[in-house]
């Protein structure tokens, strides 16, 4: 089993549009979509999700879907605040969190707050996340310690560079497995540095219509291969 599983939700709005819905239905059931899918994997004994809620790119979508992607999100965390803690499962955000509205940034901290120590499940939510910002920001922190005289050029090495990038958070910062729904076959802009060695598993699905069969397929998938990591015969 995978110990950590990342996800891109993709195909919401498409899932939507053939629905006849609205946009922002199409993203409210998203949203209950990925209840189900963290709930399954944690009762797989995944220890780690974590999905791509929203990329530093999504700002450039129209003002509205923004507006309603920012608010469902902020009512989804401050709803789910006690079921988090009831299934003793830790939750945190990640991404540059300064352009979020501050009722969301508020709701961030509570349920952070609110779920810290809890050690064996962990939902990571990336929300204006970017994979090359996150290298980025890395590379100029270490850049200052520098200049602070605090390190050294020898010390610059994989293991300090994966302290600074904000999957810090989790023991696991490198997924086994990346899911990406809707049939589209990229990483855009997701963790770069951490999906080095990740398995890619591409579903033509819809992400709100990804159930636990789907779910399923992609983990069996997953275990019928071989991992190398460049090296193992
Ligand atoms: C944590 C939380 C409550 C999440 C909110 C819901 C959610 C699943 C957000 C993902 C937003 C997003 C940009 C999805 C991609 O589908 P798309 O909109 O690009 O759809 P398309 O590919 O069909 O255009």
């Amino acid at each position: 089993m995978p110990r950590h599983v990342a996800v891109i939700m993709d195909g919401n709005r498409r899932w939507a549009k053939r629905a006849g819905l609205l946009t922002s239905q199409g993203h409210e059931a998203g949203a209950k979509r990925l209840i189900e899918f963290s709930e399954f994997c944690f009762k797989l004994g995944i220890h780690t999700v974590s999905a791509f809620a929203f990329s530093t790119e999504n700002w450039g979508r129209h003002k509205i879907e923004v507006k309603c992607l920012m608010s469902l999100i902020q009512h989804y965390l401050k709803s789910k605040i006690q079921y988090f803690q009831r299934e003793e499962t830790r939750v945190s955000v990640i991404g540059n969190l300064t352009k979020i509205p501050e009722s969301l940034l508020r709701t961030v901290q509570e349920i952070e707050e609110a779920t810290r120590s809890y050690k064996k499940k962990h939902l990571i939510l990336a929300i204006d996340y970017s994979g090359r910002l996150d290298i980025l920001r890395a590379c100029k922190s270490i850049v200052k310690k520098s200049e602070k005289g605090l390190i050294r050029e020898e010390d610059v090495d994989e293991a300090l560079i994966e302290r600074e990038l904000l999957t810090n958070c989790t023991e696991f910062p490198s997924p086994d497995l990346l899911i990406r729904t809707s049939g589209e076959q990229r990483i855009s802009n997701f963790f770069l540095w951490q999906l080095a060695y990740t398995e890619l598993f591409f579903s033509p699905v819809l992400w709100p219509d990804f159930d636990k069969d789907k779910l399923l397929e992609a983990l069996v998938s997953y275990q019928r291969r071989e991992r190398r990591f460049g090296c193992r015969v």
